[in-house]
């Protein structure tokens, strides 16, 4: 395998058509809603066009949910209100169409997909759909060890871009990322803390399942000892992910560059997607052009991470439910904005006297 070289994803990862974003404002002003009027949804609907090259605005389509699952050994500290090394049950519950995504994602219409990256289970308990990219049994335990070798990282970056590439080539329009984890959210918190030079009090949330005041201050300790580990390896986005991020969290690194590379616009999940984004954006800073962020969770972390890439949320019902949950209820306003730019009227001669005006003002130049 020849070695990964992070710094072509700068070249590679081009920013969204600016001329497309003129020429969709531009019939924005000949539309008989007057421009402005739809507040943040006109921003979004020339935001696509300049995303896909295309005016108007094709419709979303097409749209997927992608998870991407792991355990993490920092769990075993009861800094999660779930025991180490069970997120394949809630794997299983998105599968069985028993959990919030699953609820939403069948509401909505949008299909799911699940990427185990590093579940703590025999592979064969799980079904063969979620399968292919694993790469070791749970991430280690960051307050002591590395979460992945260099290999491992390596492996799971890869993966991750193996996904987006998938998703491209299959016609996925727009992606809804998240994950599912027990205890990512404390390698969330810690990558963010790195990254933004800040301290683990400042970062440290409540997670999944609001845990107490105790649990708290152990998740707390821990997310400060991952950061005395990270200090020295923050220059190396990859050695970054592989001391104190995991499996997951590479992979979805990789897979939101790959994305930006593709032009493929996904819709961001709650702290730990927005913790990849944010080690996404040290690698290629043209990345978060690519990307909204699907509502704020209200982890301190995710604000953090969301502010650093001047992304602001679609959303905030302070959901911490994860696997994509929050960024799947803001699919139908990326949708309504995308119907909105393409199907309200262009003013006519015919209807609109201003319009008549305009189109005699502009003919002498022709
Ligand atoms: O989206 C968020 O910001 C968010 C906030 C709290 C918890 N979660 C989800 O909860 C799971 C892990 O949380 P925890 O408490 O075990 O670190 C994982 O699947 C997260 O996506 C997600
Ligand atoms: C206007 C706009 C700017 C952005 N920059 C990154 N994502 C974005 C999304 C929108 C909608």
């Amino acid at each position: 395998m020849s070695s990964l070289n992070l710094d072509d994803f700068t070249d590679l990862i081009e920013r969204p058509d600016g001329g497309v974003r003129r020429d969709a404002e531009e019939r924005r002003e000949r539309q008989t809603l007057p421009p402005g009027a739809l507040g943040r949804l006109d921003e979004l609907g020339e935001w696509l066009s300049a995303a896909q090259s295309a005016v108007p605005v094709r419709p979303i389509e097409r749209p997927r949910v992608v998870l991407f699952a792991g355990d993490h050994g920092v769990a075993e500290l009861g800094v999660s209100a779930r025991p180490a090394g069970s997120a394949a049950a809630l794997v299983r519950a998105v599968l069985a169409g028993e959990s919030p995504a699953a609820v939403l994602a069948r509401r909505l219409d949008v299909p799911v997909r699940v990427v185990d990256m590093a579940l703590d289970c025999d592979p064969a308990e799980l079904p063969a759909e979620v399968a292919g990219y694993r790469v070791r049994r749970g991430s280690g335990r960051i307050d002591i060890e590395d979460a992945l070798s260099a290999e491992e990282a390596e492996r799971a970056m890869r993966a991750g871009m193996a996904v987006a590439d998938e998703e491209a080539d299959s016609g996925t329009d727009v992606v809804v990322l998240g994950d599912v984890s027990v205890g990512g959210t404390t390698p969330a918190a810690t990558l963010i803390a790195a990254l933004c030079g800040t301290d683990a009090s400042v970062v440290t949330g409540r997670g999944g399942e609001a845990i107490d005041d105790l649990a708290w201050m152990r998740k707390c300790a821990a997310v400060r000892d991952a950061l005395r580990r990270a200090r020295p390896v923050l220059g190396d986005q990859l050695e970054l992910l592989a001391t104190v991020g995991g499996a997951d969290l590479a992979a979805m690194t990789g897979f939101l560059l790959q994305c930006a590379v593709r032009r493929t616009p996904v819709i961001l999940d709650g702290v730990v997607a927005s913790a990849a984004a944010l080690v996404a954006q040290r690698i290629a800073f043209r990345a978060p052009d690519w990307w909204l962020a699907g509502h704020d969770s209200g982890e301190p972390a995710q604000a953090k991470a969301l502010d650093r890439m001047a992304l602001e949320p679609l959303l905030g019902h302070g959901l911490k439910t994860g696997e994509g949950t929050g960024a799947l209820l803001a699919l139908p306003l990326v949708q309504a904005a995308a119907a909105l730019s393409a199907e309200l009227p262009e003013r006519t001669t015919a209807t609109d006297p201003a319009a008549e005006a305009e189109a005699a003002e502009a003919e002498p130049a022709q």
